[in-house]
Parts: structure tokens; sequence; C-alpha cells
């Protein structure tokens, strides 16, 4: 569904990322792992645009999106879910969840609305006149996800979802990425919190300075001791 082949992007003179390549299938999710600053959040970023690689590919269900505008690839079905969530904190659940609707594509077959999204995230419902700077760390981090999704993606890009949340909230969101992607989504993990992903994920990536240096399944990163020394510090 996703496929990025040896990406490779900069800021400036500043060479992040080194030939990036993987690929995340329908119904899959894989999660990247990486100390900070190893490029995690500009790989996404590169993914949707944010960032302007320097050379590499990008295909969507086999077309080639590299390079075009973000709008663009959010209505051909990429959407992502921002590190520190991004909501805007003065408008009400609703509004903020009614922002995307230019996005959707009429082009592709689109099941989703706001009603499959509270089903999802029925505590939105609930809250969907509040305003969203006064929901908790949880309920901001469901609202990212629930804007993300209304959005009707394929494949849905999220950058450290479990950021500041309590366990059982953190247990919370695990449980709907794994449902999501259950549900045929294709879904790239950015996390730093190692068993959330474990738990989440099909498969994992390992980041250092810029190249994927290890993937494999969760089962086998946890038994691999030397890689989760030399590359997440554990
Ligand atoms: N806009 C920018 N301009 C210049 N350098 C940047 C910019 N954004 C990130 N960097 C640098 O790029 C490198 C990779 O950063 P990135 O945010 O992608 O890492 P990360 O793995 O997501 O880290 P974290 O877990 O802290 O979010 C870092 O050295 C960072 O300082």
């Amino acid at each position: 569904m996703l496929e990025v082949t040896e990406l490779n992007t900069y800021y400036g003179y500043s060479h992040i990322l080194h030939g990036v390549s993987l690929t995340v299938k329908q119904g899959e999710v894989l999660a990247v792992l990486g100390r900070n600053g190893v490029g995690k959040t500009t790989l996404v970023h590169s993914i949707v645009s944010f960032a302007k690689p320097a050379t590499g590919r990008i295909k969507l269900n086999r077309e080639e999106i590299t390079g075009l505008p973000t709008h663009q690839i959010v209505r051909k079905g990429i959407a992502l879910v921002p590190q520190g969530r991004r909501v805007f904190r003065s408008l009400s659940v609703i509004e903020n969840l009614s922002i995307p609707f230019p996005c959707q594509t009429k082009t592709r077959d689109n099941s989703w609305d706001l009603e499959k999204t509270f089903q999802v995230f029925p505590t939105l419902r609930a809250r969907r006149d509040q305003r969203a700077g006064n929901l908790s760390g949880g309920e901001q981090q469901m609202l990212a996800m629930a804007r993300a999704l209304v959005s009707g993606p394929d494949v849905l890009l999220l950058d450290e979802p479990s950021e500041g949340l309590a366990p059982l909230i953190v247990k919370g969101i695990s449980e709907v990425i794994q449902k999501l992607a259950a549900g045929g989504m294709a879904i790239l993990l950015v996390e730093q919190n190692f068993n959330m992903a474990l738990k989440t994920a099909h498969s994992v990536l390992v980041m250092s300075r810029g190249q994927i240096v290890h993937q494999s399944t969760p089962q086998d990163l946890a038994a691999n001791h030397e890689i989760k020394a030399r590359y997440l510090g554990m």
C-alpha cells in the first residue's frame, strides 16, 4: 500500500535521511523506533511533503506521489497524526473534525464519516461541543487521530501518539490502532514507547542516524539484546 524507496532528505546542508526504504501493507502496523533525533519525524514529514526529499520515491497503492503537495497526498489517502497532537485548542471538538472535510476525496471508495469516527472514539461524541484546549491529553490525542480519520485515509502515519499519556490511555490508543489495521488500514507508527510499539505492531524498524539498521518481528526485536542496547539504549 505504502512504498518508500531510498529516501534522502536534507535540512539545508544537514543530511538527515540516508536512503530509507520501507513498505507498509494493507492491514499492517509497522513501528519505527529509535533514539531522539535519528530522523523518525523527518521520515513521516517526507512522506507527506512537509519535508522535501532530495531523492527517492514514495508510492501509494502503486501510484507515485513523490513531491506532490501535502493536500493532494491527503486526498489520495495518507493522513498524519502529528507529534504533540496540534489540535486547534480554541475550537470545539466538532469544529476540529469539520476542518479536514475539504480533503475528503470523491474519487476513492471512502466510507469514513463523522459517525464512524465517533464509533471509534465515543468519548469525543460526548465532548463534541467542548473546546479542544479543555480536553485531557488522552482526549486530545483521540481528537488528533479522529481528525486524521475523517479524511478517510488508506494509510495512517502516527508520530509518537503515546507521548505524555498515562499507561491506561496508551493501552486504549494501542487497541484503536490495532482495530484500524484489522479494518484494512496500513499504519506507520513512530514511537519512543518500546512496549507499546511492540504490542501494537506486526513488524518493527529501528533507525539510527537517518538509516534503518534493523527490521524484524516485535518478538525478534524483544529478544535481540544487542540491537536494543546499541540503538535504543536499553
Ligand atoms: N526543520 C529543521 N531544520 C533543521 N534541522 C532539523 C529540522 N527538524 C529536525 N531537524 C534535525 O533533524 C534531525 C532529525 O530530527 P527528527 O525530528 O526527524 O528526529 P526524531 O527521530 O523524530 O526525534 P524525536 O524523537 O526527538 O522527535 C535532528 O538532528 C534534528 O535536530
